[in-house]
């Protein structure tokens, strides 16, 4: 992997309500090891030195607790907290407009478990080809499956991956493929979507496995398991158990 040559500006997306995770508080809030899911987040782009600010986009109710925690954390690169939108795709274009870097990659809130040496991998990629996106390929036989609950089709799963964030781009770009997305009333489920649909190359870096989106209640004692892993393995201490 080349070197990170760039300094990057980073949206961190956090103003979705949750739904599937059913909890009276929004799961970027949950706690894990004391801290907010959405602390360990931020403080992974915090400590990298190629990442020069950081924007977030929250709930609008949530943006003075946000600013307490920035400030409770010492999260001196996060530049701005704002208000999100209804939809993922709002709330990214939102936070884009408050970056002044040429080089941009939007995180989900909810996946804290991201190792600085992936997004280091993803932003190489970007900078060589303008566009990538963390990825892993899919273990499991998908099936594309009809409303009467039967297999229509089984894709080769060679071509298969299951699709994360970080997603790395050159500013500029992203930008105009989000205006040109919301003049065409488009809406995708990643930054990934938007881009491809104007005919540009995305291409996909190898991510890891252990960078779960935090979802569903299943996914908590999974994250607190990973991130319980991460610290030992920092401090030396878990060789033995692994
Ligand atoms: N209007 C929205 C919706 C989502 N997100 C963020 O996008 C990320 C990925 O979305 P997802 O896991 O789908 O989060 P939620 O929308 O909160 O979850 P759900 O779909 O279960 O309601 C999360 O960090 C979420 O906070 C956002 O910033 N603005
Ligand atoms: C961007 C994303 O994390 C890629 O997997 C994901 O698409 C966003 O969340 P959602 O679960 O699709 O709403």
């Amino acid at each position: 992997m080349e070197a990170v040559q760039a300094q990057w500006g980073v949206v961190v997306v956090a103003a979705g309500r949750g739904m599937r995770m059913g909890t009276k508080e929004s799961k970027q809030y949950l706690l894990l090891q004391d801290k907010p899911i959405l602390v360990h987040t931020l403080e992974l782009f915090e400590g990298m030195e190629e990442v020069s600010e950081i924007i977030l986009v929250v709930g609008e109710q949530d943006v003075a607790r946000c600013e307490a925690f920035v400030r409770e954390y010492d999260l001196i690169k996060v530049k701005a907290v704002l208000a999100g939108g209804s939809e993922r795709q709002h709330s990214v274009r939102i936070g884009l407009q408050s970056l002044g870097t040429e080089w941009v990659m939007v995180h989900d809130g909810v996946r804290p478990l991201v190792t600085q040496s992936a997004v280091r991998s993803c932003m190489s990629m970007a900078e060589n080809v303008e566009a990538a996106v963390l990825a892993v390929p899919v273990k499991d036989t998908i099936k594309q499956v009809n409303e009467a609950g039967v297999i229509v089709a089984t894709p080769d799963r060679r071509s298969l991956w299951a699709i994360q964030t970080p997603q790395a781009f050159r500013r500029s770009l992203l930008i105009r493929a989000h205006e040109q997305a919301a003049l065409e009333g488009f809406l995708g489920t990643d930054d990934a979507m938007v881009v491809e649909r104007l005919g540009i190359p995305v291409s996909v870096t190898e991510g890891e496995y252990t960078n779960i989106k935090i979802t569903t209640p299943e996914d908590l004692p999974w994250a607190a398991f990973l991130l319980a892993s991460n610290s030992k393995s920092k401090t030396g201490k878990g060789e033995k158990e692994l």
